[in-house]
């Protein structure tokens, strides 16, 4: 279903939220707003099958509909590995859980309704956050990253997606215009484009591109790179020796 939820104008245009009017064209609504968001949740899961281990939890927080634990159990084969899924919108989750069911597989999947920041991360080979950390208050995820660097075995991964900005005026400007130009060439109105800047802006703090590699490293993990980018979007590993 296309996403025409800014389409119309709207007296007060309230705060972000991931309800059921969202799940229902959430597919398309990212699609169409995060530039290379097909090959990172693709990419997701060769990367998955790199970092696997026997015996190990595999986790996507922030699941949404599930498009990354999809990708990753579609090449994850290691003996006894078992997908966990978390996310904090019931809607999101019980469609989540029919997307999953509707495809066969021997790798375990279990899709949790719980806030990332409450949940025990143990025994982790890979642990996958796309465009969720974007999400979550400023002030708690210094946390939320050291409890993953802390669940995570020896070797193991985090893969991490977001949306970036540049202290740099002239990068952050250039790199935001080309996201609005790839918003209008996928069908996006100004309207559409404004109202939903307004609904993002309180619930969706950029981290600049810096902070995020300084945080990792700050938790623990001495491997860091920012693997994809496109505009103002991309995605890093951490890999823990
Ligand atoms: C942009 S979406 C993630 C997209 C998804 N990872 C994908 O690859 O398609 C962000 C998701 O994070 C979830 N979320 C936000 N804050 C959360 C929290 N504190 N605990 C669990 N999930 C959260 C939202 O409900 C939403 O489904
Ligand atoms: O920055 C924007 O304009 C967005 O719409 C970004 C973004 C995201 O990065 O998650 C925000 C909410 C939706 O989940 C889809 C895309």
């Amino acid at each position: 279903m296309r996403d025409n939820i800014y389409a119309t104008p709207q007296d007060k245009v309230e705060d972000f939220t991931f309800d059921r009017s969202v799940v229902e064209v959430f597919p398309d609504m990212i699609q169409r707003s995060v530039p290379g968001y097909t090959t990172i949740v693709s990419s997701i899961g060769k990367l998955a099958k790199q970092f696997q281990q026997s015996n190990s939890n595999i986790y996507d927080l922030g699941c949404s509909l599930g498009a990354a634990t999809i990708s990753m159990r579609k090449f994850v084969d290691a003996d006894n590995c078992k997908i966990i899924g978390v996310d904090n919108s019931e809607a999101m989750v019980e469609r989540c859980r029919l997307h999953v069911n509707a495809f066969k597989s021997d790798i375990p999947v279990e899709i949790q309704c719980n806030d990332i920041n409450n949940i025990k991360i143990k025994n982790a080979s890979v642990v996958v956050m796309n465009f969720t950390l974007q999400f979550i208050a400023p002030e708690q995820r210094q946390a939320l990253v050291q409890k993953i660097f802390d669940g995570l075995k020896p070797g193991g991964v985090f893969i991490l997606s977001e949306k970036f900005r540049w202290q740099d005026e002239n990068i952050n400007n250039a790199l935001n215009d080309l996201h609005l130009d790839f918003k209008r060439a996928n069908g996006y109105s100004e309207l559409e484009i404004s109202q939903k800047r307004s609904a993002i802006e309180n619930v969706m703090k950029i981290d600049y591109h810096d902070a995020h590699i300084q945080r990792l490293n700050d938790v623990g993990f001495n491997s860091v790179s920012c693997w994809y980018q496109c505009f103002n979007f991309g995605s890093f590993i951490a890999i823990k020796s």
